[in-house]
């Protein structure tokens, strides 16, 4: 009992979730259940340029600047392959700007319509921290767009192995092997073995 109680790292406060996208709140909430106790701040942080794991990251510090305790924040990119993991972590301008069928003729000189969805989540306990990363990914190809256009590019994602693009599937189905059911099945583990608890406020 002793040794255990040494070991936890005691978090001050619940972990704030930090994005500006409510679907995305949506699906970590029906992820992580009651798994890990958080809040969520509605912030849209800016976002550097670089690779995914680096935006996570400062975007993590950003977060942990601002709320002053633990944070827990993601960037989420749509990588093709033909274009050696473009749009990657702009496809939220990408997606804007052009839109579904933008995004399949971006593919249209190429064969090959290969993608993957990759999800970065980072963590850090506070502003001092340095925050760890998680990342997730689920590889699938680029289609015309199928299902109903709620949520980013899910019309246009057909996970490997399924006939339907995660708009298509059951909210449930996308949540059992999406990029960021596995990123947060990692964060989970992060959990348990770390043995953080939460006082009580
Ligand atoms: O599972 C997904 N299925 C379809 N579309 C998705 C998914 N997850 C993110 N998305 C979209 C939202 C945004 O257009 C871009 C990621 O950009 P990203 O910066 O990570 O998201 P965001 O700015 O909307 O929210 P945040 O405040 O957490 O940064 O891909
Ligand atoms: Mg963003």
């Amino acid at each position: 009992m002793a040794s255990l109680a040494a070991k936890a790292v005691l978090l001050s406060r619940p972990v704030t979730f930090v994005t500006g996208n409510a679907k995305k709140l949506e699906e970590v909430k029906d992820i992580l259940g009651q798994s890990i106790p958080f809040q969520s701040l509605k912030l849209d942080l800016p976002e550097l340029q670089g690779e995914p794991e680096e935006i996570s990251k400062e975007k993590a510090r950003l977060a942990a600047l601002q709320v002053r305790g633990p944070v827990l924040v993601e960037d989420t990119c749509l990588c093709f392959n033909a274009l050696k993991g473009l749009p990657g972590p702009y496809i939220k301008w990408f997606l804007q700007k052009i839109g579904h069928e933008g995004l399949n003729n971006l593919l249209m000189a190429y064969e090959d319509k290969s993608a993957y969805a990759l999800c970065a989540f980072s963590f850090a306990l506070g502003p001092d921290v340095e925050p760890i990363t998680f990342l997730g990914k689920t590889p699938g190809k680029i289609v015309p767009a199928r299902g109903p256009n709620d949520f980013g590019w899910d019309p246009i994602f057909q996970p490997d192995g399924y006939d339907q693009t995660y708009a298509e599937m059951p909210k449930e189905e996308k949540n059992k092997i999406s990029h960021r059911y596995k990123a947060l099945a990692m964060v989970k583990s992060h959990f348990a073995e770390a043995g953080y608890e939460f006082s009580a406020s």
